[in-house]
């Protein structure tokens, strides 16, 4: 199959390697140092799934219009990849694989005639230098109705089909509520969580992410065993009980150190998705008259972080997180 592959970084990449090996015909796009890298020497992937170089065709844009799409750049960068290849994407298939809760939004708005399927990656991809991606961690892909992508998708990971899209991206909201305190602290999200001054704070994360999405209605997805009595527990329970989530969360990762894709992007001294993660909650609390000052923390921490190149002490952060609270 002509399959295209827009942001070749650590997912893309790996979607890209993997098809690559399966023998569909793929085009990546990708800029600076990675075009280069994959131009130079191919798309190396190593890790859980095995390894392989592909040797794609790769360019700043597409040259030729596929038979699907898959969308794998960060939330910010969406309308930008999508804009620049809209000539070659008219009435293709489009899958977007991205965290947060807007990438079918940004895709309606820059290619409103696409037919767009979001997907959520569950496993953790790791791009350690330009045109090399690791898989840390294996995981299923949560896809959106499209049954073709997820055949497609199915053929070289695992992957599943779900019919209740807006719920399993809340799902995904609520578990990278991992993301913020590495971003913060410079820490892979094991170490955050066995820290006794970091774990209250993911979460006190994630129960604001919980609260804020059943209070708009949403009926949580069930992913990777977090069901929608999952979510509504740690919505209700003191922070103490709640603790169980995140520890459950870390221990599915193994004991490959996972930076989380937010701190993946400050190590390459890029900005952060954190506005469409903790961002994201408390724009949404505040819909629905909640406050969420604990992702407002991390939010503004982690925003601190990208201008200053600083990480924050788990002591540093667990203060600024009280203060917050307090205020
Ligand atoms: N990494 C992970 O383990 C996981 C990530 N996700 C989600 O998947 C999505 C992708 O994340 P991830 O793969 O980690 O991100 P990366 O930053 O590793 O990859 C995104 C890639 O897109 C490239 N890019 C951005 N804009 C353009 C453009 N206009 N044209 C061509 N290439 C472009 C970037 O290039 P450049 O480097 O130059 O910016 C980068 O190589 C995010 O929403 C993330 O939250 C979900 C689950 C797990
Ligand atoms: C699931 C997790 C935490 C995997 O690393 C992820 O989605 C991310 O890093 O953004």
């Amino acid at each position: 199959m002509r399959v295209a592959v827009i942001g070749a970084g650590a997912i893309g990449g790996t979607i890209a390697a993997l098809l690559d090996r399966a023998g569909h015909d793929v085009e990546v796009t990708a800029r600076g140092a990675t075009l280069a890298a994959i131009a130079a020497e191919g798309l190396r992937l190593d890790g859980k799934w095995g390894e392989h170089t592909a040797r794609v065709a790769a360019g700043a844009t597409l040259t030729r219009t596929p038979e699907i799409a898959f969308l794998a750049t960060k939330a910010q960068d969406a309308a930008s990849a999508l804009t620049a290849n809209r000539d070659q994407l008219g009435n293709v298939p489009l899958v977007v694989v991205q965290n947060g809760l807007e990438g079918l939004e940004t895709v309606a708005r820059a290619l409103p005639d696409s037919p767009a399927f979001g997907a959520l990656a569950l496993y953790a991809a790791q791009n350690v230098e330009p045109g090399r991606v690791t898989i840390t961690a294996t995981g299923t892909t949560v896809v959106d109705r499209s049954r073709q992508a997820a055949a497609l998708l199915s053929s070289v990971m695992p992957a599943q089909v779900t019919d209740n899209f807006r719920g399993a991206q809340w799902t995904k909201l609520v578990i990278n509520m991992v993301n913020g305190t590495p971003a913060a602290t410079g820490l892979p999200v094991q170490r955050t969580v066995a820290d006794r001054r970091l774990r209250p704070i993911v979460t006190a994360l994630i129960r604001e992410a919980a609260r804020a999405g059943l209070a708009h209605g949403v009926h949580f997805d069930p992913i990777q065993g977090l069901s929608h009595a999952g979510v509504r527990f740690v919505a209700a329970a003191p922070l103490w009980a709640g603790q169980v989530l995140p520890r459950l969360m870390a221990r599915r990762m193994g004991a490959v150190p996972n930076l989380g894709s937010t701190l993946q992007s400050l190590k390459r001294g890029q900005l952060t998705e954190i506005d469409y993660l903790n961002g994201a909650v408390v724009a949404q609390a505040a819909a629905v008259g909640q406050r969420a000052p604990v992702n407002q923390a991390v939010t503004d921490a982690v925003h601190e972080v990208e201008r200053t190149g600083r990480f924050f002490t788990p002591d540093e952060l667990a203060e600024r997180v009280r203060a917050a609270a307090r205020g």
